[in-house]
């Protein structure tokens, strides 16, 4: 057995693993980066970069469809599967190549491949022939999706989302499970690519929605597109030949119905990839899913022995559970890096305001407090809620994508805007200046009194806002539209 010690040890050379390696060098040499499994990050691999591609083919497709609209004609649309695949990973690899170039830059005698796993507090088993001793220690070893047991009938016609970008082909059906982000994102794309799906949920949830207005509004909205159950009535799922047949009440109707599909994607959810890693031989503090507590602005786990005490483990990126999107991981990684390389010292990282967004069409997005965050820390009758559609937004209707909501929340007296949830065109854009706002503590009169140029799809922002002021009796409702600021302003 091998045995070597270092300063700093990081597990998991994704987005939060890379960032933490990079900051924590600047304390000290000996600082170690180990890969267990295929290197060049979740994100680039298996993630944001390929389901974007997928979802990029896929806008493609459907607005060529959609030019008839506008009086354009563009004969029929044919998709060809095998060609959106080869794209899809042709780019992919581009993205992973250029995070394997960075890769190449950490000294190699800091690079190690191998399963880590605890020993002790301070010791790791790396693969089979190598013990290390590390003063401090970071945990970045992201998720895994999720498959429920009751989708076991369906073999090897089950797969998860690492799986679908894989392909080297689109199948002729797919029967989607999860309503989730991962679910609606790919789902959506592939319906658009030609594949007859049907998404089925358990919960009633949807996407990132918690405001029962938006999610109404956006289940409407892809029900409109392909079939979509977030309550969905499954019975049985069944390996029937190379297909899986599924059997559930449908939607609306009631009737039992048997269809059968050529794969069941789980797209229910992630788990933190923290079961293989010994971690009650970490000397930290669990709790009852196994996940370490830990303090979110340090990202240092509390000791096992003395839970007011912070131990010399720190944890980044999906593997918290916090907020497992990729912007979170950096910032999250940066925090431990820092704190592991400066440890026995630490200090505070700075926590962004929360924003996601979903990548479908419409887009999806939340910022900051959602509702009900909003009415349990100020009451329900402290927080005003303000609303705009994009039906009769200009720039929408120009665009012929007039559909959507947007949901905003305020503290009542102070004017202090706090979040929103949005369903609309291109609400990335939107959701980034409202979390700039919000980084900012911008009141809403304040906001009202930035430039809106016209005609842009923030002057449906603007139409929110002025709900809102209206709600908080701040300023009148916006009676003439046209008058005050144009026509669709
Ligand atoms: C389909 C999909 C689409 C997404 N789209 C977006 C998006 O558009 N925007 C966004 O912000 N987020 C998106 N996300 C989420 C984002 O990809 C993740 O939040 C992010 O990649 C997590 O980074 P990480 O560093 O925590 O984990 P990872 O990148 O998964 O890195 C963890 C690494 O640790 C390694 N590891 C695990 N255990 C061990 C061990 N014991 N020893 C050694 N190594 C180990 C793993 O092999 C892995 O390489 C998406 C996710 C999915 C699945
Ligand atoms: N654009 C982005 O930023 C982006 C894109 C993809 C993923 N992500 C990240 O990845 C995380 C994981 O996404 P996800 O969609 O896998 O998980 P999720 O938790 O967002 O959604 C899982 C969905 O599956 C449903 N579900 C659970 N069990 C089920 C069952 N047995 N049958 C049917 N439905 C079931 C849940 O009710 C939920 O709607 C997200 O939270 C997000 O942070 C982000």
């Amino acid at each position: 057995m091998q045995e070597r010690e270092v300063e700093v040890a990081v597990i998991g050379a994704g987005t939060a693993g890379l960032s933490a390696w990079q900051v924590a060098r600047q304390y000290h040499e000996r600082v170690v980066l180990i890969e267990g499994g295929e290197p060049g990050t979740t994100c680039a691999r298996v993630g944001c970069m390929p389901s974007k591609l997928l979802i990029a083919a896929a806008e493609s497709a459907h607005q060529a469809r959609e030019a008839a609209g506008f009086g354009i004609a563009v004969g029929r649309v044919d998709v060809d599967g095998q060609e959106v695949m080869a794209r899809v990973r042709r780019q992919r690899d581009a993205f992973v190549e250029s995070v394997l170039d960075s890769m190449r830059r950490i000294e190699p005698e800091n690079r190690l491949s191998g399963h880590a796993r605890f020993e002790d507090p301070h010791t790791l088993r790396v693969g089979d022939d190598l013990r290390l001793r590390a003063r401090a220690i970071v945990i970045a070893t992201g998720s895994r999706p999720h498959r429920p047991k009751a989708f076991a009938p369906a073999g090897d016609r089950l797969v998860d989302s690492d799986a679908v970008f894989e392909w080297n082909d689109l199948p002729a059906s797919l029967a989607v499970f999860g309503p989730g982000i991962v679910g609606l994102e790919l789902g959506q794309a592939l319906a658009r690519l030609g594949v007859r799906l049907r998404m089925f949920g358990k919960s009633g949830s949807l996407g990132p929605f918690q405001d029962p207005a938006l999610r109404d509004y956006a289940e409407r909205t892809f029900g409109d597109e392909f079939y979509l159950d977030p309550a969905a009535q499954v019975e049985t799922i069944e390996r029937d030949g190379d297909q899986v047949a599924i059997t559930f009440l449908e939607r609306g109707s009631g009737r039992r119905l048997t269809e059968r599909f050529d794969y069941l994607l789980a797209a229910t959810g992630r788990r933190p990839n923290l079961d293989q890693l010994d971690l009650q031989n970490a000397g930290v503090a669990l709790d009852d899913k196994g996940v370490p507590h830990y303090n979110r602005f340090t990202m240092q786990c509390r000791s096992a022995d003395d839970e007011s005490a912070g131990s010399h483990v720190f944890i980044a990126g999906d593997a918290s559970q916090e907020l497992p999107l990729l912007h979170e991981a950096n910032q999250q990684g940066r925090i431990a890096g820092h704190n592991a390389g400066r440890y026995p010292e630490r200090r505070a990282g700075r926590r962004s305001t929360p924003l996601s967004i979903a990548f479908t069409d419409p887009q999806m997005a939340t910022v900051g407090l959602s509702r009900d965050e909003a009415a349990s820390r100020f009451g329900c009758d402290g927080v005003a809620e303000g609303e705009a559609t994009f039906e009769d937004q200009g720039r929408a209707v120009v665009m012929r994508q007039n559909r959507g909501l947007m949901r905003l929340y305020a503290e009542h007296g102070s004017g202090q805007f706090l979040g929103a949830e949005l369903f609309g065109p291109r609400v990335e854009h939107i959701a980034h200046l409202l979390a700039w706002a919000l980084e900012q503590r911008l009141g809403v009169e304040r906001m009202l009194e930035m430039p809106y140029y016209h005609p842009v799809l923030e002057e449906g922002l603007r139409s929110a806002l002025r709900d809102l002021s209206r709600v908080l009796l701040q300023g009148p409702a916006m009676t003439e539209r046209c008058l005050e600021y144009g026509p669709g302003g």
